[in-house]
């Protein structure tokens, strides 16, 4: 399995087959990937056939000997490009189309005027994909960590109660626990259900409303991702019609993950059980998403990617309906890949209705 002590490895091969000498590398997840620094905002690593070394500034000087096994250097640009220029003399050097600025680019041009810079797209992304044992130890302890905080806010989403006032309760949790939300959490009630990224708002929820919850905590660096809709009080049939199809939409997406299996053929037994209950068109987004280092990551699981699954992936499975006026369902697990199915990370219980 690809774990961060061989990715510097890997990524050499990789940096092989797109033709390059040398890789700039800017993205802050990549960054983290790469070299254990958690404050990779405000680190890079340039990684060439030789080694790699981690840039970032004296405010750090203690914590990447703390946290990184790659040689340091501590400046600041334009310092940090003058350090790495004479060993790029004459090379081709990757940069990270996807996160590297336009002033950033300029910047290395500047600096490295003998140098061939090559607009590169996902490379370290792709590697990420597969998890290392102790990432899904991380990733399990922030799963495990959200369950444990949804299960003692359930009891608390009744009617009279506002959305942010539940999103609140799981926020200061999260703190109290030492971790963050891992996104702005969701919470969609009512016919505000209908928003598929509808954040917690003033609304006072109602008897009979569906109320969606995306939560996620952030634990060290490493995220989790998770939706219930839960009902309050009794919601109306077609409530009820919509929340029983997305549920068997969900289970039997997650009955499918296993290794060597399409992402898009994923999304697809979703897609064709919603739309056969005549919701094709209110699933409004992609069937799920790696997770790891940021929400949302390798692999995508939509009609248009090209990823397989491997073990050691992490994704979500959450398909959803969202009817305009009416409110919205999305039911979503957390997976593990193994080498022979799936092992199901997220443990709250999925309602029936
Ligand atoms: C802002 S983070 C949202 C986390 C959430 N669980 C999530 O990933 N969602 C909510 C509904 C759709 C889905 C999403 O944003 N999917 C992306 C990858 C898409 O483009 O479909």
């Amino acid at each position: 399995m690809t774990g961060p002590e061989n990715r510097l490895d890997a990524l050499r091969d990789e940096l092989t087959r797109a033709g390059v000498d040398a890789l700039w590398v800017s993205d802050p997840a990549n960054v983290r990937a790469l070299s254990g620094f958690t404050s990779p905002a405000d680190g890079k690593v340039l990684v060439t056939r030789q080694g790699a070394t981690l840039y970032t500034d004296a405010r750090y000087t203690v914590q990447v000997e703390q946290e990184s096994p790659l040689p340091a250097f501590i400046a600041r640009p334009p310092a940090t490009y003058d350090h790495a220029a004479p060993g790029l003399e004459g090379l081709r050097v990757g940069f990270e189309a996807d996160s590297l600025t336009v002033a950033g680019l300029e910047d290395l041009q500047a600096a490295w005027p003998g140098v061939t810079l090559v607009p590169l797209r996902g490379v370290v992304q792709g590697l990420r994909a597969v998890k290392s044992p102790e990432e899904i130890r991380q990733i399990r302890a922030a799963q495990a960590l959200a369950d444990r905080v949804f299960g003692e806010v359930r009891p608390l989403i009744r009617a009279g109660v506002t959305e942010q006032d539940v999103a609140y309760e799981i926020e200061s949790r999260l703190l109290r626990a030492g971790a963050e939300s891992a996104f702005g959490i969701i919470v969609a009630s009512g016919p505000r259900g209908a928003l598929p990224h509808g954040h917690a708002s003033g609304r006072v929820i109602e008897d009979g409303d569906l109320v969606t919850v995306d939560m996620g905590a952030r634990l060290d660096g490493y995220h989790s991702d998770m939706t219930r809709t839960v009902a309050v009080g009794n919601p109306s049939e077609e409530l009820r019609r919509i929340y029983r199809a997305v549920r068997e939409a969900e289970g039997a997406a997650v009955a499918a993950v296993k290794p060597g299996v399409r992402a898009a053929d994923l999304d697809a037994v979703a897609r064709g059980i919603l739309t056969a209950h005549g919701l094709g068109e209110a699933f409004a987004h992609s069937l799920g998403h790696g997770v790891g280092l940021e929400v949302h990551e390798r692999p995508g699981l939509r009609s248009t990617s090209e990823d397989v699954l491997e073990p050691g992936m992490i994704v979500t499975i959450e398909p959803g309906a969202y009817v305009p006026g009416l409110g919205g369902v999305r039911i979503e697990d957390l997976l593990l890949v193994t080498e022979d199915g799936h092992e199901v990370l997220s443990r709250s219980p999925i309602e029936e209705l």
